[in-house]
């Protein structure tokens, strides 16, 4: 019996939560009481083959910070991709909508940045690369609980606006150099990206680069040019994250030192 495999007449369908990258995503139920979204995979978006057989790897990676994949209903078309349910959505809009009150809430922010930082270094652990970590692909539950979604699905997209490097759907922004000049993607990639999101949970969702053009910021980057420093952001909590985006991959630091260096910083500011 195929544990990842779901029987679709155990889920029942309520309302759309978004359409993603694939097709529409909908609340559900599972089995009549666990909370699931649904992401019924539009045709041509996947190769969905190919999924099907990392979805048996996928549903093996369990972590609390991690939005678990509890299965697949892959016997009829669409497919369905059925996974743990997140009340308050992508940690982007979420971060936007409440800027109010987290400007003045730092140790919240850090906690925030804490919590993807442990399912990264569960994921780098596992030899598991993210692709597109942003706060776009993090999702908020309730108390304050974030987590990473939609781990290592890039690989499987067809689009390839999204997947060319060149293409205009690529997440320049969050790419190091490596992947700009030849899509080495790699954990430490996930950590340049990873320093991008600190960024962003820092200014509560601001675009980086503002409005600088993809074509601009690939120059800059390239240039050894970085983000700045977010107004709202401790001295040292920038200190990391300006090790994140060193040029070379070995030397940025590993998500388990990351995590490490963030909750000791942490315990100091608290303390204070
Ligand atoms: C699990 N989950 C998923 C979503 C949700 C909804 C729509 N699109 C998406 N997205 N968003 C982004 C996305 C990105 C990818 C890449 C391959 C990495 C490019 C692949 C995807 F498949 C998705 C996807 O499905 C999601 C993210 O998977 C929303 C939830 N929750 C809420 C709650 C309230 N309001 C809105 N959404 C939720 O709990």
């Amino acid at each position: 019996h195929d544990k990842w495999e779901i029987d679709p007449q155990e889920l029942m369908l309520m309302e759309e939560l978004g359409s993603g990258q694939f097709g529409v995503v909908r609340r559900g139920k599972w089995r009549g009481s666990i909370d699931v979204a649904v992401k019924m995979m539009k045709e041509g978006t996947m190769s969905e083959d190919d999924f099907i057989e990392e979805a048996k790897v996928m549903t093996k990676l369990q972590h609390t910070n991690l939005v678990q994949l509890y299965g697949v209903c892959s016997k009829n078309r669409p497919i369905f991709i059925v996974t743990e349910y997140m009340r308050h959505g992508s940690l982007l809009n979420y971060l936007r909508r409440h800027e109010q009150s987290l400007t003045s809430n730092q140790g919240l922010l850090l906690d925030m940045c804490i919590q993807i930082g442990k399912g990264m270094a569960y994921l780098e652990r596992h030899n598991y690369i993210h692709r597109d970590l942003a706060a776009r692909n993090c999702l908020v539950g309730s108390e304050n609980i974030v987590k990473v979604a939609d781990f290592g699905l890039a690989r499987y997209v067809l689009d390839d606006q999204y997947t060319s490097s060149g293409g205009s759907k690529f997440p320049i922004k969050w790419a190091p150099p490596e992947v700009l000049n030849y899509t080495r993607f790699s954990s430490k990639s996930d950590v340049w990206a990873y320093g991008v999101l600190m960024w962003e949970v820092f200014t509560c969702g601001k675009m980086p680069y503002g409005r600088l053009k993809n074509t601009e910021v690939v120059e800059k980057v390239q240039k050894g040019l970085i983000l700045e420093k977010p107004k709202m952001c401790y001295k040292e909590v920038y200190d990391v994250m300006r090790k994140c985006w060193s040029q070379l991959p070995e030397t940025r630091p590993s998500f388990r030192v990351l995590k490490e260096q963030l909750v000791s910083i942490a315990q100091r500011l608290l303390v204070d």
